[in-house]
């Protein structure tokens, strides 16, 4: 078992980040076939060994270098170099893997619950039913070790590659599954078929994990009385629904959730709820963007960098006075019908406030919940210069992870917008040419400032998704 449990605390999205929760891609990318990339939610098809080796590989150390240094200091040449499979190190059951409680993988989450036999039985039940199997490939299934049975049902194959059900190649974004809300777990409710599985997992790693046994009686599921299916038609509208990508904690009193492709008015509706009957927050704020395959969450359009600093996406996130628009954006129903709407809700108060725009949100909580006094400051994707703006939201400029405030990861592609941090005055420095430098204690992880962190993206970029969706934050400091 993965050792200890974890006090879990999320009260903001730059407080320094201590544990998280990811997912290497597994060999279920690998199998994405072209005519199911998009029901899959890829654009495309990605290379396995260079999304792991060259990509995702640098993430899972710098990491390990930010949360849990003695797991990978002095660790990158040897002994990684004098195993038979170079990628041990980043394999959960290989004597080489890193085994961190702080840099916490699904799958060897997932391989430690399948060790109870009763767990087992009903997560192959489970998965076998919404997966159509047959009886006998259920019992063969709950008769797997663990370990193999992890991989099994997070990449859909068996070991010689017979392909039982399909991958669930979005598991890497451990985002959008479950979220940490000061010391509650909020668990998603995906709108999307295609990640299905992903939320059934999570549930029962939440609830049966003892790295969460602390958070058991604090875990907030979606009743199954919101009663959407008795509702005409195919009921998808009404269904409750909400994604991780669409929920930022912004401070300890103060949550922020997106109404968007993904999260239904039902299911932030929901989420609110919970949020207050459990005292958990006092204010959520509602943000209702486009509903558009490239917003698909409130994180693909902007996010946190420090207390004062934002990167956004411009046409979409700036006041209006500051958006460039055409006259037909003011007469075409569709475009009206496409503009933001913001509304926070505020416990025990019957209306709401609204915003105008997200930038007057994100500059009230930057000066109001942050206590920031400077200007607050918004980066702008593509330098807000069209068509750089969507060319590089697409390919998620605005979707960074911070490791603490001002310390961010992104793709190294969006060039326009990494221009854009320089001239804000931050240092920009490529992943593999900070890990060198740390491993030569040529740069302490604490002397980094304000500085963007560029991450190789050539194929993980086409999972539609960057390094805030990557990463579910566990525990991170109090700003
Ligand atoms: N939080 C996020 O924006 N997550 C990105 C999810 C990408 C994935 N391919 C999806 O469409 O669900």
């Amino acid at each position: 078992m993965t050792p200890a449990k974890l006090d879990i605390s999320v009260n903001s999205e730059i407080g320094t980040l201590r544990a998280v929760m990811i997912h290497s891609p597994d060999s279920g990318i690998g199998r994405v076939a072209p005519s199911k990339a998009q029901d899959w939610l890829f654009e495309d098809i990605i290379h396995l060994d260079t999304v792991r080796a060259d990509e995702y590989d640098h993430y899972v150390k710098l990491l390990l270098y930010f949360l849990d240094p003695a797991k990978i200091k002095g660790k990158l040449n040897n002994p990684v170099d004098t195993l038979t499979d170079k990628r041990e190190f980043y394999k959960p059951g290989k004597p080489g893997y890193f085994n961190s409680d702080k840099v916490v993988e699904v799958e060897k989450l997932l391989a430690d619950i399948l060790e109870i036999t009763e767990i087992r039985k009903k997560l192959c039940a489970a998965i076998c039913a919404i997966e159509e199997c047959s009886y006998a490939l259920q019992l063969e299934l709950s008769a797997t070790p663990a370990g193999l049975l992890s991989r099994i049902l997070i990449s859909g194959s068996m070991p010689d590659g017979e392909m039982l059900f399909p991958p669930i190649p979005n598991l890497i974004f451990t985002r959008d599954i479950g979220i940490t809300i000061n010391n509650f777990i909020l668990l998603s409710k995906p709108a999307k078929k295609a990640r299905g599985r992903e939320a059934l997992l999570s549930r029962y790693i939440f609830y049966n994990h003892p790295l969460f046994s602390a958070s058991t009686h604090k875990i907030l599921e979606f009743p199954h009385e919101v009663k959407y299916f008795l509702r005409p038609g195919d009921g998808q509208e009404e269904k409750a629904t909400l994604e991780g990508g669409d929920v930022m904690v912004i401070s300890p009193e103060h949550v922020l959730i997106g109404c968007s492709e993904r999260t239904s008015p039902s299911g932030a509706n929901e989420a609110i709820r919970l949020l207050f009957e459990h005292d958990v927050v006092k204010k959520v704020t509602v943000i209702r963007i486009p509903h558009k395959r490239d917003y698909m969450h409130i994180d693909t359009l902007f996010t946190q960098v420090n207390r004062h600093t934002w990167v956004v996406l411009g046409s979409v996130c700036a006041t209006p006075d500051k958006i460039k628009r055409q006259p037909q954006d003011y007469l075409s129903e569709k475009k009206v019908k496409d503009h933001v709407q913001i509304f926070q809700f505020t416990k025990g108060k019957d209306r709401p406030k609204k915003f105008k725009s997200i930038e007057s949100l994100l500059t009230s909580i930057s000066e109001k919940d942050l206590g920031s006094t400077g200007k607050t400051n918004f980066i702008y994707s593509g330098n807000n210069e069209f068509p750089y703006d969507e060319r590089e939201q697409w390919t998620d400029s605005c979707n960074l992870l911070a490791l603490r405030e001002g310390i961010v990861l992104g793709y190294d592609r969006n060039d326009r917008t990494i221009q854009s941090f320089k001239t804000n005055g931050f240092s920009v420095v490529h992943v593999k040419d900070l890990i060198t430098q740390l491993e030569n204690e040529e740069i302490k992880v604490g002397e980094l400032k304000d500085t963007l962190i560029l991450m190789p993206s050539g194929e993980l970029s086409r999972a539609r998704g960057g390094f805030h969706c990557m990463s579910l934050p566990l525990i991170r400091d109090s700003i």
